[in-house]
């Protein structure tokens, strides 16, 4: 059976993405359905039974309900001529599609707010999954994927067949003993992936469905229908403030996880202020957990001793009684994950010894602080690409003993916010002794624009010897070049992704092989370098 650790590798950049469904549906008509949502319906009903549902005209199936829903940028009844053509049925619009989807044949469903409709909907179409599973919703600016990855892994040691949904993609152990790994572009599917989804592990007998509830997800309704049987709050930090026009509203948004219609009880780190204040706030149940001794919570971490790559610490309960557990990934945010993760499964009903042993075991999350090579220089890979993971990320490796000299190499992705890039820039340069700025996925942004921006955080004054280079590979090859006996090699932001996106193109590329080919000192450069990278490096210095 393949870990989620396992055969993560220098897959090709462009993964499968078609989410899965179950087999079979609940056997609703469109009729039957517009009359459980309370919508007005538009054009001819047929009994015809609807067999699935998806917002994307692209991802239609015969028999399918095509939400059409109005977007930023357009709107989905558009589309909805495509819809009909793979076989939709019926369509969930608003009253300016409506007539557009009965022109295309569909029989519309019509509410004034289809999107907040539409979990509902989809949740009716696969017959209510998340009913029958116990689910686990992970929020937070960072740690959602390592904590519901080292979940996955402790149930499926306590042999629970266990389903994952998040930013690594979508994982579960099917009912003919198959492993699924089904890539994603989104870190929470949309509404109708999410029930179908669901419908599917419950078909192929999961039992828990761990899975990563991001921010746009509350705000877009992705994760409606869902009771949550315990929410987990990791963190919040600077980001996604191109979506959210304030830090107020990205912590609302979070925080609406922690309410009666979403969530049974909760977990909460406070170890910053964000969660300290939603453990105040939430309308439900929850236990808090903090790393650190000078706030009070419910769960207390003490004695932080490191050991090895990773941490040994001592865990402080509401009762006053002390467990000792480790963590296989070294620094405090793993300390805090850990934690999660065994508040978490006592929350569902998995405690004692037994299980914390397993916790103990279970924290090796691809891409996140992976080690890829030891001696003479040491490569890490870690998914730091926010300012506050990037400091913590470079913090911990400093601490890690024998450590010499730490040469960072980071970017910052395109089309997302941009006012994270500066402080990314100027937080290594204070944390790191080389700062090598080069590119993450540019998506539709000027590379060197980006790079500029994430340099113009660097004060004058730094200390840091500090290097921009166009094209990620030129970028490993001159850390690489850099290092010496003892260094550090850090490449944040990419983690465990498969792809570079450039422009509209997903190029293979993964940092992990990248980094362990040159550091092997085998298979140098030009085979793996994308089309898009300038040679020889233009490094354009500071
Ligand atoms: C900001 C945001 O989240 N936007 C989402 C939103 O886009 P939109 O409102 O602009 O939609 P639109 O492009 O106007 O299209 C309108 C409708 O027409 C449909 N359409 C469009 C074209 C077509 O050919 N056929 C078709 O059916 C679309 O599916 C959509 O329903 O609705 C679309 C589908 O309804 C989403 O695909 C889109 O996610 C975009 C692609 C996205 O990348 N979002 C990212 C930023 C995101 O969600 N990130 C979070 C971050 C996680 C974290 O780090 O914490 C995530 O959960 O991944
Ligand atoms: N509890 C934590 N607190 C702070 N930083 C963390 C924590 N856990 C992980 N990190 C850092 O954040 C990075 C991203 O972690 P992870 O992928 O688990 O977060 P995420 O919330 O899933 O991110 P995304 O929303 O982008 O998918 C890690 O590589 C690490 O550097
Ligand atoms: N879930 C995060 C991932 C960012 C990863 C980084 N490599 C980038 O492309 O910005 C986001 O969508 O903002």
């Amino acid at each position: 059976m393949v870990t989620p650790a396992e055969g993560t590798e220098g897959a090709p950049g462009a993964e499968e993405v078609v989410p899965p469904r179950p087999r079979r549906a609940a056997g609703l008509s469109a009729g039957d359905l517009a009359r459980l949502l309370d919508a007005e319906v538009v054009g001819p009903v047929t009994e015809e039974a609807l067999q699935g549902a998806t917002l994307d005209s692209r991802s239609v199936r015969p028999g399918d309900l095509y939400c059409a829903l109005p977007g930023a940028r357009t709107h989905g009844a558009r589309f909805a001529g495509q819809a009909a053509e793979a076989g939709a049925l019926a369509a969930l619009t608003d009253p300016v599609g409506a007539q557009e989807c009965v022109r295309a044949g569909l029989t519309a469903l019509v509410l004034d707010d289809p999107r907040t409709a539409t979990a509902a909907a989809a949740a009716e179409v696969y017959g209510r999954p998340a009913q029958q599973l116990t689910t686990i919703g992970v929020t937070g600016t960072n740690g959602k994927t390592s904590v519901t990855t080292m979940l996955q892994r402790a149930l499926l040691e306590l042999a629970v067949p266990v389903g994952m949904i998040g930013t690594s993609g979508t994982e579960y152990h099917d009912g003919d003993g198959r492993d699924v790994r089904i890539g994603t572009v989104r870190t929470t599917p949309e509404a109708p992936d999410v029930q179908g989804i669901l419908a599917r592990m419950l078909e192929d007998d999961v039992a828990v469905c761990a899975m990563e509830v991001s921010s746009h997800a509350m705000v877009l309704h992705r994760a409606d229908e869902i009771l949550f049987d315990v929410a987990c709050f990791t963190n919040l930090s600077q980001d996604h403030l191109d979506f959210h026009p304030t830090m107020e509203d990205y912590f609302r948004a979070k925080a609406s996880l922690f309410a009666p219609e979403h969530a049974r009880r909760g977990v909460v780190c406070v170890d910053d202020e964000w969660g300290a204040r939603l453990a105040g706030e939430a309308r439900i149940p929850v236990t808090t957990f903090t790393t650190d001794p000078r706030r009070e919570a419910d769960v207390v971490v003490e004695q932080v001793e490191a050991s090895g790559f990773g941490s040994d610490f001592t865990v402080r309960m509401p009762g006053g009684e002390r467990h000792r557990l480790s963590s296989q990934i070294p620094g405090m945010p793993y300390v805090a994950n850990t934690v999660a993760v065994m508040l978490l499964l006592a929350a569902i009903g998995h405690d004692g010894e037994h299980v914390r042993e397993t916790v103990s075991r279970a924290g090796v999350v691809p891409g996140r602080m992976e080690l890829v090579a030891e001696h003479p220089v040491r490569g890490v890979v870690d998914f730091s690409h926010t300012e506050d993971a990037l400091a913590k990320t470079l913090a911990t490796l400093r601490a890690v003993p024998g450590t010499r000299r730490l040469i960072a190499v980071i970017g910052a992705g395109g089309d997302r916010d941009r006012g994270k890039r500066p402080h990314m820039g100027a937080v290594a340069a204070d944390l790191a002794d080389v700062v090598i700025i080069t590119d993450d996925n540019p998506r539709s942004e000027d590379p060197a624009s980006i790079r500029e921006q994430v340099r113009a955080g660097i004060d004058g004054s730094t200390t840091a010897d500090v290097h921009v280079v166009a094209g990620r590979e030129n970028a490993i090859d001159l850390a690489c070049e850099l290092a010496d006996v003892g260094d550090t090699i850090l490449l944040a932001g990419k983690g465990a992704e498969k792809g570079q996106t450039i422009g509209d193109t997903v190029l293979p590329f993964d940092d992990r092989v990248q980094l362990r080919r040159r550091l092997a000192g085998s298979d140098a450069a030009p085979a793996a370098r994308g089309a898009d990278s300038p040679t020889p490096r233009d490094d354009e210095g500071l």
